[in-house]
């Protein structure tokens, strides 16, 4: 059975996709042996920025295997491109390839919206909540999407280093949400209005700093995938205001730039804090707190899962 985007975008729902993220994120972080993760490999190509990713795992609770094999060429859009593959774990049998693009983006910004509420419950109960989405380019705008279905918001502001990118997106959402703002520049102010900023960009440089942010606020920094990108700078990583929280220790060691050249302490893993309201309820209101994802095989499993079984539904009705 193959899923193109268009069948995985009708078809991906977000609430069970959650529930499944939820679920892998809580076992890889106990180390259940029934979930196997091995680190992904990303093979450079002729030493540039592009790269061919490989991210396989085994999930043999659930029966299922899934491997992601995916091309990363930040100068030509998309981005990323390549295809999601399910595996039956006790005979084998291929059940599912998908298309890459949309998983990925779905299932990324799913994982940084439970890292919204796991680590920012207290601004998805305020009517007044800002979102602030740097970078407008297919990660942004799904962002945009999956934030604004889940929760709604008071103001939303977008920058992109190419505007036209962000001009296009608040009119594709104009008939929609008339909340949305533009931001011409990153000194502008209102972004130190925001509860929560997802960053999207293949930035090498940071592009926001301690003072640009106010206290409290709830950054997913979703961009960095290798030691030489990054979004964030040292004075925020590194600030005793903040709380860093990572998808996986082991690979946001070898492949967030941030966390390998700022050198911050993480404090936990977002499946750490899954069950754990006594963590979450413990960060003060006050605290920055930054999720930094680069991104599992376990979130394509996910998703390859929901969709496959919600598909197979759907064919025997
Ligand atoms: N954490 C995760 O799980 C995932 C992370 N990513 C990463 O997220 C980033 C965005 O991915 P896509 O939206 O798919 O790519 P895209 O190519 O659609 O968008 C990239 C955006 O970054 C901006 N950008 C590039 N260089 C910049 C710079 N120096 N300063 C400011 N903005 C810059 C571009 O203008 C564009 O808006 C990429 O680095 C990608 O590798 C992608 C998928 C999953
Ligand atoms: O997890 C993922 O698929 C990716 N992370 C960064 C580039 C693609």
């Amino acid at each position: 059975m193959y899923s193109d985007e268009f069948t995985v975008k009708e078809n991906l729902s977000l609430s069970p996709l959650l529930e499944v993220l939820a679920d892998v994120f809580h076992r890889y972080s106990k180390h259940d042996p029934s979930l196997e993760q091995p680190l992904r490999s990303i093979l450079p190509i002729n030493d540039q920025q592009n790269a061919l990713l490989n991210l396989p795992c085994i999930d043999t609770q659930r029966g299922y295997m899934c491997v992601k094999t995916i091309t990363s060429f930040p100068g030509i859009l998309p981005a990323i491109d390549g295809v999601v593959s399910l595996f039956n774990s006790n005979n084998g049998r291929l059940l599912l390839i998908a298309d890459a693009k949309e998983i990925t983006a779905r299932r990324t910004a799913a994982v940084s919206f439970l890292a919204t509420k796991l680590l920012a419950s207290n601004k998805l109960k305020n009517e007044n909540a800002v979102l602030t989405i740097l970078g407008c380019g297919v990660q942004g705008r799904v962002h945009l999407d999956v934030f604004t279905e889940l929760f709604k918001w008071n103001k939303i502001y977008l920058w992109s280093r190419n505007m036209t990118h962000a001009i296009n997106l608040q009119s594709d959402y104009s008939s929609k949400l008339n909340n949305i703002e533009l931001l011409e520049n990153l000194n502008d102010n209102r972004i130190l209005q925001s509860d929560v900023i997802c960053t999207c960009t293949a930035s090498k440089e940071a592009l926001l700093s301690l003072h640009q942010v106010k206290k409290g606020v709830h950054i997913n920094a979703v961009g960095s995938f290798r030691a030489t990108m990054r979004e964030l700078a040292d004075d925020l990583m590194l600030s005793s205001d903040t709380t860093v929280i990572v998808d996986s220790k082991e690979s946001a060691m070898k492949e967030a730039g941030e966390i390998i050249q700022s050198k911050a302490e993480i404090v936990a893993e977002l499946g750490e804090l899954i069950e754990n309201n006594e963590f979450c309820d413990g960060i003060s209101k006050d605290k920055i707190t930054i999720f930094k994802s680069v991104g599992m095989a376990i979130e394509d499993l996910a998703a390859a899962i929901v969709l496959y079984e919600y598909l197979q539904e759907c064919r025997e009705k």
